[in-house]
């Protein structure tokens, strides 16, 4: 497959099968959607599809998590003519992700204000440990979650909380999602 070529049927996640088969160290399955941000159609249609549900509303920032989607998430807020704001993984709010290890994340403090409505976007919820310690830490510097979004959802139990009590999108139709809970696509078959 020509990674930077976009096929001529797009059909709804088409981008997905370009995620590539990995682990994170030793211990866990993974798959990086990194490869989708190398083609920009794969990009512009990931981004469509990520902000379909959110057109009518208002949302001033962009707040994105740590690391690898830094990438994509600045397209999300050019695509919606907003500023971006990284919400680090390093001080401030104590949390637990998909490693069970403790860990923190902060933000700048002088951005945030009261009344302000954020986005925030991941590359992917597992657990959803990270993500709801991002909504913690928006909510505690006054501004209000308009939406949450990500490439991808586990139906973890984390993941389900975050579906049922936040505006909330990604990319995935509704057929794929055993396999992203399993962290195996079937078009890995075919991916050559
Ligand atoms: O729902 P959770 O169990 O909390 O896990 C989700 C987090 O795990 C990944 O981050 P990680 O820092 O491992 O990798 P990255 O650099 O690719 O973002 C992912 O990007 C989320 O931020
Ligand atoms: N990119 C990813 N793939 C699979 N599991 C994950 N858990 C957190 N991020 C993940």
């Amino acid at each position: 497959m020509n990674l930077l070529a976009a096929p001529a049927d797009r059909h709804k996640g088409w981008y997905l099968s370009l995620m590539a088969a990995n682990t994170k160290g030793s211990h866990f399955a993974w798959l990086d959607p990194s490869r989708l941000y190398c083609n920009s159609q794969t990009l512009a249609d990931c981004v469509k599809d990520l902000l379909s549900p959110f057109h009518s509303d208002t949302i001033d920032l962009v707040v994105g998590i740590d690391t690898m989607g830094f990438i994509f998430f600045r397209s999300v807020a050019i695509s919606l003519r907003k500023g971006f704001l990284a919400v680090r993984k390093a001080q401030h709010q104590n949390y637990t992700d998909y490693t069970g290890r403790e860990k923190t994340m902060e933000v700048r403090l002088d951005v945030l204000k009261p009344g302000m409505r954020v986005l925030l976007v991941d590359q992917w919820i597992e657990t959803g440990g990270t993500m709801k310690a991002a909504i913690h830490l928006v909510e505690r510097l006054g501004a209000t979650v308009a939406g949450v979004a990500a490439v991808a959802t586990e139906n973890t139990e984390g993941g389900l909380w975050i579906k049922e009590n936040d505006k909330f999108s990604h990319c995935i139709p509704e057929e794929l999602q055993s396999q992203i809970d399993q962290k195996h696509l079937d078009s890995f078959k075919t991916f050559n």
